[in-house]
């Protein structure tokens, strides 16, 4: 542990002297003064009182930074931390745009292609409109309190989205000049209706993403092709708005806004907001004397060690909030907490309670209130509490396992913190090697960042859909092709003689009865739901994604609704159900696949001395051959069952890496087939420190002598159909995403591998077979020839 002074909360959890060891890392992170600008000469003085009047007297730089830019036509996306202020950041351009009087600025990124040759291209004067895009309903409803809160005059803004009464939807389109939705929204009814909407986009001066983080994998790419969409229906009304995009602090923010947009666009990332000072200690379980898999060694649970800390901080009276991923994790921790409790203070078992999406509104507002009021001192949490619900001011946070992301993980830690006083967070890893190397890798997380958001605009199974809705909209031309990509070209011929496009001289036009806005399945992952019933009863309890049904609601499978658990007696792929049955098991299930791999076509590739990295097509075949069974509280390994399921395919994206035959020769009688086996699962955790991903969202094949290559080859493929975009990452990023893979590998201190190293929780060969010493040894030879 570096020296470092440790404010009182954390000397009193190390009292235990046991305990030291746990702790990789203590962050102080200092108090930042904020820095001020002055208000930007052009905005209306009317705002700026009722600004004053909200208490913000002047903007951080940033916001006025981002504010010029925009202003003055140039698209922008604001990258700062949490509470850095990113609203007022675009709200000082969008508010004065709805000013009569408000300039027009000349647009200095080039006019998407206009598709009707004649109508104005130029802007009209004074009142401009806004149209704002938030991922989630709720986001815009607190926004457009945010906005109506301003008490302007010249401001009618309203949400237009799935809740809106169709007879307020007319008032919207004829009269509110800011407009807060959603991307579906946006898909299925806006775009579709533009007509009706022309009065509105015609003065379309700005469009606002907020939370644009958020738009990433399949999900973002089909938003970019939305955008994309609703630039070229701009165009032909002659309006060009500027995009101003708010996100979380990532790594190469302009070049993600610039994908999701299709333009130009700055980035403005340097955070001038002042910040409280907090105290960040990094948390690794020991090693039990309980075996695993292969008899690897096990690391206590995080949840188990965060009900233990959770206990003690109690003890202390230090109000602490613990975020924990999964609602049975939150349950746990409480249950964990109160237990221990009883022991050493059983007065205070009462201060301690769990809180998840699932239970009663009135019960979710009686423990906050309990949090705000100090009745309650420990708080074990879903991130039912990170967006939206107003808890702030506590003393200690602790995060049970990486919340996946570093805007999660200060969204979290901004919680704890009270005036004077330093906040302390702690993250406690989970048994996986992106755990493990971030806590012994503080860097990542107090450094520059390195994730980026990641999508992929020229996904031809995304981007197909969207062009029939781009055609039924207003008629394709060969001008729009340059909007939509490269793919397109290639993509539009066979749009057609599927039957789904008609080329006409003037362009190409969706001529079908049918509705082109259902082909985009804008956040589903395709095919049919398998729909979860309860076979006693007939009720239904929610549905399954037919893509992870085979690994999800298996027979035999675990179920978790709303904290109660059901075993899935069977699963009916021809009908898309799962008939399940209530139980209490104490284990949890997780499924074992096999994968096959085949290079359809290679795209990219660079030499690494004599090996080489690839970036292509493949074309993948999966099977769900067994489950396994773990017990919930120590992950101790109960049993595996064998399954009875079909293979499925999945043309998509991957990069890959092979080491010549002569890299090969040399390494004497290593056992290859392991070596890259535990390389391959250890960089398979790592990828989400770069790409925002999920270790679910990508896969991975290993073999000493793939049939394609005629070599040694390590496979990490986006699990998604036509790719995601995290593959490609991955090969941009190669080499500090496979040296982050060898450290990762290197600081775990298990002999052989285990979960927070090599082993996967979803291999389909059981693990076996792993070598970890190999591993580093073929990443050893690897590395130092990255150009
Ligand atoms: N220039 C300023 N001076 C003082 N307070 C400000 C200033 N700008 C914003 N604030 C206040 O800071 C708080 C956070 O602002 P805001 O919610 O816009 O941040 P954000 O960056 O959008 O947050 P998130 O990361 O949650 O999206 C708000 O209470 C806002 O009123």
């Amino acid at each position: 542990m570096p020296g470092q002074r440790s404010p009182a909360p954390l000397d009193r959890l190390l009292a235990d002297p046991t305990r030291r060891g746990r702790i990789t890392h203590v962050q102080n992170v200092p108090a930042r003064q904020g820095r001020r600008a002055a208000w930007p000469s052009w905005a209306p003085p009317e705002l700026l009182e009722r600004l004053a009047a909200a208490g913000i007297e002047a903007p951080w730089r940033h916001q006025a930074e981002a504010a010029e830019l925009a202003h003055a036509g140039r698209s922008v996306i604001i990258a700062t931390g949490t509470a850095s202020g990113k609203s007022l950041a675009y709200l000082l351009p969008a508010l004065t745009a709805l000013h009569p009087s408000a300039p027009v600025p000349a647009p200095r990124t080039p006019d998407p292609p206009a598709t009707v040759a004649g109508e104005g291209r130029a802007r009209i004067a004074g009142e401009g409109t806004v149209l704002y895009l938030s991922p989630t309903k709720a986001l815009a409803a607190d926004q457009l309190r945010a906005v109506r809160a301003l008490k302007l005059p010249r401001v009618r803004a309203a949400t237009y989205d799935g809740d809106t009464p169709r007879d307020e939807r007319g008032w919207v389109r004829q009269h509110a000049n800011y407009v807060l939705t959603n991307p579906d929204m946006l898909h299925r009814s806006l775009l579709p209706g533009h007509s009706r909407w022309s009065g509105f986009l015609r003065r379309l001066r700005y469009v606002i993403i907020d939370e644009a983080h958020g738009y990433r994998g399949v999900f973002g790419s089909h938003v970019a092709q939305i955008i994309r969409r609703l630039r070229r229906v701009c165009a032909r009304y002659g309006a060009s708005p500027t995009f101003v995009l708010a996100s979380a602090t990532t790594s190469e923010p302009a070049t993600a806004a610039s994908r999701l947009t299709g333009l130009d666009v700055t980035a403005v990332d340097d955070d001038t907001s002042p910040r409280g000072p907090a105290t960040f200690a990094l948390w690794e379980p020991p090693l039990t004397d309980l075996r695993g898999e292969q008899g690897a060694p096990v690391r206590r649970t995080a949840t188990a060690e965060a009900a233990d800390i959770l206990a003690d901080l109690v003890v202390e009276d230090v109000q602490t909030l613990a975020f924990v991923r999964s609602r049975r994790g939150a349950e746990s921790v409480a249950l964990g907490a109160k237990r221990a409790l009883e022991e050493s203070a059983p007065e205070l078992t009462g201060q301690v309670a769990a809180y998840r999406a699932g239970y009663l509104p009135e019960e979710r507002r009686a423990l906050e209130r309990s949090l705000r009021s100090r009745e309650l001192v420990g708080l074990a949490s879903t991130n039912a509490l990170e967006l939206g619900v107003d808890v702030s001011g506590l003393d200690a946070v602790l995060v049970c396992g990486w919340p996946g992301t570093r805007a999660s993980l200060w969204q979290q830690a901004g919680r704890a913190g009270r005036a004077g006083q330093s906040a302390l967070a702690v993250l406690v890893a989970r048994d996986d090697p992106l755990d493990t190397y971030l806590v012994h890798h503080p860097e990542a997380i107090f450094g520059t960042p390195v994730e980026a958001t990641v999508l992929d605009p020229d996904n031809p199974y995304v981007l197909g859909p969207h062009l029939c809705a781009a055609a039924a909209e207003l008629p394709l031309t060969d001008a729009d092709l340059a909007l939509f990509g490269p793919t397109a070209d290639d993509l539009l011929p066979d749009l057609v003689r599927r039957g789904m496009l008609r080329r006409r001289p003037a362009g190409w036009y969706w001529t079908r009865r049918d509705n082109p806005y259902d082909l985009a399945d804008l956040r589903g992952a395709g095919g049919t739901p398998v729909q979860v019933v309860e076979l006693a009863t007939g009720r239904l309890l929610g549905t399954v994604d037919e893509s992870s049904a085979h690994t999800t609601v298996h027979d035999g499978a675990v179920y978790i609704h709303q904290g109660e658990s059901f075993i899935v007696q069977t699963l009916d792929l021809d009908d898309s159900v799962a008939l399940v049955e209530a139980a209490a098991p104490d284990y949890s299930t997780t499924a074992r696949d096999v994968t096959d791999i085949r290079i359809v076509e290679e795209l990219r590739s660079t030499p690494w001395g004599e090996a080489r990295l690839h970036y292509g097509t493949v074309e993948v075949t999966h099977q769900v051959v067994a489950y396994q069974m773990r017990r919930v509280q120590t992950g101790e390994m109960l049993g595996e069952k064998p399954l009875d399921l079909p293979p499925r395919t999945l043309r998509t994206r991957a990069v890959w890496w092979t080491l010549s035959a002569d890299q090969v020769d040399g390494l004497g009688d290593l056992d290859l087939a392991g070596a890259a086996h535990a390389a391959e699962h250890a960089s398979i955790g790592l990828l989400p420190l770069f790409a925002t991903c999920d270790r679910w969202d990508i896969g991975g094949v290993s073999t000493a002598v793939h049939p394609d290559t005629g070599l040694l080859t390590v496979f990490v493929y986006d699990g998604h159909e036509g790719g995601a975009g995290f593959a490609e990452r991955g090969y941009r990023d190669a080499r500090a995403w496979l040296t982050a893979t060898r450290d990762a590998i290197a600081a775990c201190e298990c002999d052989t591998g285990c979960p927070s190293c090599i082993q996967s929780p979803k291999c389909g060969n059981g693990n076996d077979p792993l070598d970890k010493q190999g591993a580093l040894t073929l990443l050893a030879h690897l590395l130092p020839q990255a150009p």
